[in-house]
């Protein structure tokens, strides 16, 4: 893979909740200026060789990423197993919020399963009955900065959405992929952790299988926005592109490339990865990236990790088919834009979910 690009989104964070830079009348009116379309250009880019970059200026500062971790740090660590697991709301796949333990989840089949716990919030209005924020000894202060980092999250998303448009060739409909995340029904932010370990093989092989921080996988959704802590700065972290077929799970050990965060200039520099949803959207124009987190050396296992991703996915009844507006487009560029029937995409992440639950 060539070097890694960063690219500035800017050109397309609005002030004042980003619906664009005018509202005039109830219409949102995106003025399709040079900076505008110069990022959109190395978006698309980016999204047609591996999808993954580094992303600046997503409307998130140096400060509301150092808080999360902050308070990340004394969730994960300033609470005991026993009331974690014991006392905590714990995560399942119906509810896609809570906590989730230590080796919960299986991304791979051919690993065992995840060397980290983690913890999920989603739109504050979906969860009016029930508060899985119960039993948090820092309740108050955790779910004021989880919820504070979501909601900046969505509106990057936004921004993602427009850039991606234009990227497309959208010129009429630039809010085509923006207008899909109204309910944010499926969004979901996940802090992970992973506890220190001694070796750089985390546990002990049984039979063949051995276990990551994090397995191979391309993430469901649209696009991934990915956040490091500023110790472990991501380190473990490993990219490619997917493979139609296997989507990194079949080939572990060739093409994986290391990928550590960073900062840059303002320390608010984060990284995007793309998801199956993106690609089938697009007719695989554009591709998904396949991902995991390995233990690189030692000084990364001594080191607690932990890192934060907001999923963005489409509202469950959006239609996830070629849109009329770029079919013309995506058909002069090779595309074979009936390759997949239409589905919604509540029905294309069930379908994934099965599909992993089929390989477990
Ligand atoms: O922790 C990371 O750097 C990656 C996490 C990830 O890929 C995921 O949660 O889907
Ligand atoms: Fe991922």
């Amino acid at each position: 893979m060539d070097e890694i690009p960063t690219i500035d989104l800017s050109p397309f964070v609005f002030q004042g909740g980003g619906r664009g830079d005018d509202d005039y009348k109830g219409e949102t009116i995106v003025v399709l200026d040079e900076a505008k379309r110069k990022c959109a250009d190395a978006l698309g880019k980016c999204f047609k060789r591996h999808g993954f970059c580094y992303l600046e200026n997503v409307g998130l500062e140096k400060e509301d990423i150092e808080s999360v971790f902050r308070e990340a740090k004394l969730f994960f660590e300033g609470q005991s197993t026993e009331h974690k697991e014991g006392e905590l709301v714990q995560w399942e796949p119906k509810t896609n919020t809570g906590y989730a333990k230590y080796r919960a989840e299986v991304l791979n089949d051919l690993r065992l399963p995840d060397e980290k716990e983690t913890f999920s919030v989603r739109k504050d209005s979906l969860y009016k009955d029930r508060d899985y924020f119960e039993n948090v000894k820092r309740k108050k202060e955790w779910k004021e900065v989880t919820k504070r980092f979501y909601d900046k999250c969505e509106r990057a998303c936004e921004s993602l959405c427009l850039a991606t448009a234009v990227a497309l060739g959208f010129e009429k409909d630039v809010r085509f992929f923006a207008d899909t995340f109204r309910e944010m029904d499926l969004c979901t932010l996940k802090i992970l952790h992973s506890m220190p370990t001694k070796t750089t093989e985390i546990s002990e092989k049984v039979g063949n299988k051995m276990s990551l921080r994090v397995s191979e996988h391309v993430d469901f959704g649209f696009a991934t926005f990915l956040f490091h802590d500023s110790e472990s700065l991501g380190r473990g972290l490993q990219v490619k592109k997917a493979s139609r077929f296997d989507h990194g799970r079949d080939n572990l050990e060739e093409g994986w490339i290391d990928v550590a965060a960073k900062r840059g200039s303002r320390g608010n520099c984060c990284i995007l990865n793309t998801g199956a949803l993106l690609q089938r959207w697009t007719g695989d124009f554009y591709n998904a990236t396949a991902h995991r987190v390995i233990v690189p050396d030692e000084i990364a296992a001594m080191q607690h990790r932990y890192s934060c991703a907001f999923f963005m996915d489409p509202d469950g009844e959006t239609v996830i088919k070629t849109p009329e507006e770029i079919r013309d487009k995506l058909i002069e560029r090779g595309v074979d834009v009936d390759k997949y029937p239409p589905l919604s995409c509540a029905e294309f992440l069930k379908m994934k979910i099965n599909e992993m639950a089929v390989k477990q």
